[in-house]
């Protein structure tokens, strides 16, 4: 099966991430239409609604950063392409504006960071991180995830800020922060990079980054939930 899914990329000259997202549309829609960014598109998300997902994603990104770390480790080790180190490294560097940037967001927002609790979808979450972590997790399967985790963002904010949206001035600059054009190449250049190992991957290692790739798209959903308080 993932010879021929290979196969097929490669007769349409496309990526077989691009394959996965033509074949799994309706969940991926899922996480980057969710109710929560088309309220945001359209002018009525509630206040309390974005500031609980700001507050759980501040804890989330701090998880994140250990496992971009992981994930750029496994790179140096295996990977024979320095482009991919130096992408990763990008998405890491630009990790510690992100967290000023939470910061600063809070204060504007009236909130304390300190006396966030983590929420159960957050939680789960990070546990899965936790998990990718460990080396004996292939690195194909780990870059999928990264690439996965960046991609819903990227499509999700960027809706929200295209033509004929009616996103509130105050949240522009959180949908910039991951809807902007550079964020998007950079997911580009993830996805390439992932592509090319996915060429070279056996059949075991395809499907469980495909599988992977239904995971976190998975918890990106239980994660938008969180805004709505229907945990
Ligand atoms: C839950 C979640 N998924 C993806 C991202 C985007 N990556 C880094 O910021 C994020 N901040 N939060």
């Amino acid at each position: 099966m993932q010879v021929i899914a290979k196969a097929k990329a490669e007769e349409k000259k496309i990526g077989l991430t691009e394959t996965w997202l033509r074949k799994h549309r309706p969940i991926y829609d899922a996480a980057t239409r969710h109710p929560f960014i088309l309220s945001i598109r359209d002018g009525t998300v509630q206040s309390h609604s974005f500031k609980t997902w700001l507050a759980q994603d501040y804890l989330f990104v701090r998880a994140f950063v250990p496992f971009v770390a992981s994930v750029l480790i496994k790179a140096c080790k295996e990977s024979d392409d320095s482009d991919d180190v130096e992408v990763i490294l990008g998405g890491m560097a630009s990790l510690k504006d992100e967290i000023l940037w939470f910061k600063r967001e809070a204060n504007k927002w009236g909130i304390s960071f300190s006396d966030v609790v983590p929420q159960k979808a957050n939680i789960n979450y990070c546990r899965l991180l936790e998990s990718l972590m460990s080396p004996d997790v292939d690195y194909t399967v780990t870059l999928t995830a990264f690439w996965a985790i960046e991609v819903v963002y990227q499509e999700s904010f960027a809706h929200c800020i295209e033509e004929g949206s009616k996103t509130p001035p105050e949240l522009k600059e959180t949908c910039e922060r991951w809807g902007n054009e550079g964020f998007g190449q950079y997911c580009q250049s993830l996805q390439k990079i992932l592509n090319q190992r996915l060429q070279k991957a056996s059949d075991d290692e395809l499907k469980k980054a495909e599988v992977m790739l239904l995971s976190i798209i998975e918890h990106e959903v239980h994660f938008w939930n969180m805004s709505r308080g229907n945990v």
